[in-house]
């Protein structure tokens, strides 16, 4: 290469790095200076040179690097150029060397090359011309860095800050921005910045940037990134940085939005986990605290919010960066400081990748000189102070952090125990525990007066029937009637004429009785017959199963008092009495029993039992109390009554209502009527209406007991065949031949014999 072409192409290449640091495309890469800085290398430094000079925004560089180097591979030991290069003062030998170079080869190029500020004689001694190359070089370098940083560092703020305002709020935060949020440290940069350059606002160019940033920032990228977001919408590569700047920020707003959700979400189970293991709040922040700074080598974690105090770091580390760059020389592409650069510029807000590049400032510059090592040095102090203030900061700031996820916690096996409830408390509203033992309602069976009776399923699916008692816990008459009623149940209980009792369980105001369950109650069989014709075998059998009920009961020594049809559960066939409401034992030998209380059913309640009420109730004479007077004849008043319901339809004074009623009870005046046919016109059994009668005597004395109901002959009716009423008139005709005058007491006794004779004949 010829001195002129060699003056050319520099000239050249000064104009092309001029033309290149006002391109947009160029701003994030340092300055081409260094490549002009980079031919004086040594062949060592040259080759990791020639590397990064492989970019392709370097290739014009090349030329003049390969031209130099081939001249100096010619001429000259490969190390003279490092050593001069190095900043260290030249040796003779290295000088005269590189002289000879200069001497033979360029001397009159470099005289021309800037004629204002150097003016080099080519017999000038070789440290002389090596003091002026330094010098043409720091000038241009300086002068194109200035320039190149200044724009960026006014992007930069722009950017950062008014990119996230609108035209009107970014037009008067601009003029703000370079005395707010700036560090002390970095507002003389700032101010020379705000003093050499245009105001953005009073920059067309700049306004239009601005304004294009904010049009971009309702940017959907989708997938794409942005290099494919510019190629398929056709954008202009200028736009690829600030593109790119609202892509990486949409994707930190994404990042930290995921992360504050997972922060929120590891909060609530914090919360949750407390309960067990409470924690203050402070003492947890404080363990954040002292594991963020204790720990930040151990574990990485990012920093999903940041405040100011990240721009603010983010402001120091480039105005170190800027010092740096400045202080040094740009031969240095691959130096720390540049990586530095780009990581910090990358993720400005990882302190932990700040700190890795950091352990390898030492490494990579082991092969630089002291002047290199020395700035390094103070570079690396000025980051760990930025780092350093970044972490005060964060401090006192409220940070998010991306925590290593939680070890799954230990689950142990843990058998869960059912907490023993008493009934009362049962834990369902369909579960109802009785002893211990649980019970699953399937249907309400009935209500009673404080009572319901659930059909329920206990342990091995058996179905049982649950009653339910409320009552006043402090009413000592109910306690002591439910604990009676319990006692003559469990006196009761071998009796298959009275319902069976299982368990109970008596709390405060509620009894649980757990019994066998009955298909259907009397009240319900005769509802559902009452629009059926009479069957007499239907009164008969019923009738007569309730009796053997009662019968069991007076047996027992028990007046009832307060029979009834829904009393009576046909259980798998076969009649029962379920209720002693208002039973008491009867004390041996004792025909009647008064009671406290009127408990009973009107409809099937003795007259006795009212009047004696009316009498206490009108007697001024008080002494006898209110007291019923009950015993087994009330019993067969009412089996009478229902009898009589069975055959006509209702109880004896079922067409009287309400009061009347009782009064027509009490009246020995209002007679029960004992029609021969029903409504329907059915004919009426005289030993069905024998029956009712013989029941439903006002006197109580007169009624028959349980033992002659049964023997009664609607109970025990003849069947007599053809040939024994043959046989009995032939008899008659017999002993009327030979007596022709009977008395009373032969017809009697004939009565007599023939009806033990029948009863053969019995059903
Ligand atoms: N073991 C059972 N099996 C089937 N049904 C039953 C059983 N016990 C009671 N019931 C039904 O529940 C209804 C009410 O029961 P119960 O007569 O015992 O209640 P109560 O409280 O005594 O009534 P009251 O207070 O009016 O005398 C009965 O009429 C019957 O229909």
């Amino acid at each position: 290469m010829s001195t002129n072409s060699f003056h050319d192409y520099m000239d050249s290449k000064s104009k092309m790095n001029v033309r290149q640091l006002s391109d947009d495309e160029e701003f994030t890469t340092p300055p081409k200076l260094s490549n002009f800085g980079s031919a004086l290398l040594s062949h060592t430094e040259k080759t990791s040179v020639s590397q990064e000079l492989s970019n392709k925004n370097d290739k014009i560089a090349n030329p003049v690097f390969e031209e130099m180097n081939r001249s100096s591979s010619r001429s000259h030991p490969p190390s003279s150029m490092g050593n001069l290069t190095s900043g260290h003062t030249s040796t003779s030998s290295h000088s005269t060397l590189f002289g000879r170079y200069l001497k033979n080869n360029h001397q009159t190029s470099m005289t021309t090359m800037n004629t204002n500020d150097i003016e080099i004689n080519v017999g000038n001694s070789l440290d002389k011309s090596f003091e002026r190359i330094r010098s043409l070089r720091q000038n241009m370098k300086e002068d194109i860095t200035s320039k190149y940083t200044e724009r960026r560092s006014k992007r930069f703020l722009i950017s950062n800050r008014t990119t996230k305002l609108g035209p009107a709020k970014r037009a008067s935060t601009l003029t703000n921005i370079f005395d707010d949020d700036v560090p002390n440290s970095s507002n003389q940069l700032i101010t020379n910045l705000r003093d050499t350059t245009e105001s953005p606002l009073d920059d067309p160019s700049e306004f239009r940037e601005t304004k294009k940033n904010s049009d971009y920032e309702s940017i959907n990228f989708g997938d794409l990134n942005p290099i494919q977001y510019i190629k398929k919408h056709n954008l202009p590569t200028s736009d690829l940085p600030m593109i790119s700047q609202i892509y990486f920020d949409k994707q930190r707003e994404e990042n930290r939005q995921a992360a504050l959700r997972k922060h929120s979400s590891r909060e609530l189970l914090s919360k949750n986990r407390s309960s067990s293991t409470p924690l203050s709040k402070s003492n947890s922040l404080a363990n954040k605290d002292h594991s963020i700074t204790s720990n930040s080598n151990s574990q990485p974690r990012r920093k999903i919010s940041t405040g100011s105090s990240s721009s603010k770091s983010s402001i120091e580390i480039r105005k170190v960066l800027k010092e740096n760059i400045d202080s040094d020389n740009y031969s240095n592409l691959k130096s720390p400081i540049h990586k530095i650069y780009k990581e910090t510029s990358r993720n400005k807000d990882s302190d932990s990748e700040k700190r890795e590049v950091l352990r390898n400032i030492s490494i990579n510059t082991s092969h630089a000189d002291s002047g290199l090592q020395q700035d390094n040095k103070r570079l690396k102090r000025s980051l760990d102070d930025a780092i350093i203030h970044d972490n005060e900061n964060m401090k006192n700031q409220e940070v998010f952090y991306h925590r290593p996820a939680p070890k799954p916690p230990v689950t142990k096996k843990v058998e869960i125990v059912e907490p023993i409830k008493s009934a009362s408390l049962s834990n369902s509203r369909n579960i109802i525990t009785v002893n211990d033992s649980q019970y699953e309602k399937i249907e309400l069976l009935g209500r009673g007066g404080s009572s319901r009776v659930y059909k329920v399923k206990g342990a091995g699916n058996k179905v049982y029937a649950l009653k339910r008692v409320s009552f006043d816990a402090f009413d000592d008459s109910s306690v002591d009637g439910f604990k009676g009623e319990i006692e003559l149940l469990e006196k009761l209980k071998d009796q298959k004429r009275v319902i069976q009792l299982l368990d109970y369980e008596m709390g405060d105001g509620l009894l649980y009785l757990i019994m066998e369950c009955g298909d259907h109650d009397l009240s319900q069989i005769l509802n559902q017959r009452s629009n059926m014709s009479l069957d007499f075998n239907f009164v008969r059998f019923y009738a007569k199963e309730m009796v053997q009920c009662i019968k069991v009961v007076h047996d027992a020594g028990i007046v009832h008092s307060d029979l009834k049809p829904a009393n009576f559960v046909l259980v798998k066939g076969i009649l029962k009495i379920i209720d002693f409401g208002i039973a008491n034992a009867v004390p041996e030998h004792t025909v009647n029993i008064y009671r406290e209380t009127q408990i009973g059913t009107p409809n099937y309640m003795a007259p006795e039992a009212l009047v004696a009420m009316n009498y206490t109730q009108t007697n001024e004479n008080r002494q006898e109390g209110n007291k019923w007077k009950v015993g087994r004849p009330s019993d067969m008043w009412s089996c009478g009554c229902i009898v009589y319901q069975m055959i006509y339809g209702k109880p004896p004074y079922g067409s009287f209502q309400g009061q009347n009623r009782l009064l027509a009870i009490m009246n020995p005046d209002v007679k029960i009527p004992f029609p021969d046919h029903t409504s329907n016109n059915e004919r009426i059994p005289k030993s069905a209406i024998e029956l009712m009668k013989a029941c439903l005597y006002r006197n109580p004395d007169k009624r028959w007991t349980v033992d002659k109901v049964l023997s009664s002959t609607f109970l025990q009716p003849f069947m007599i065949s053809g040939s024994i009423m043959e046989d009995l008139i032939r008899n008659a005709v017999r002993y009327g031949s030979e007596k022709p005058q009977i008395s009373h007491d032969d017809l009697n006794d004939v009565v007599d014999t023939v009806l033990r004779k029948f009863a053969d004949y019995k059903i």
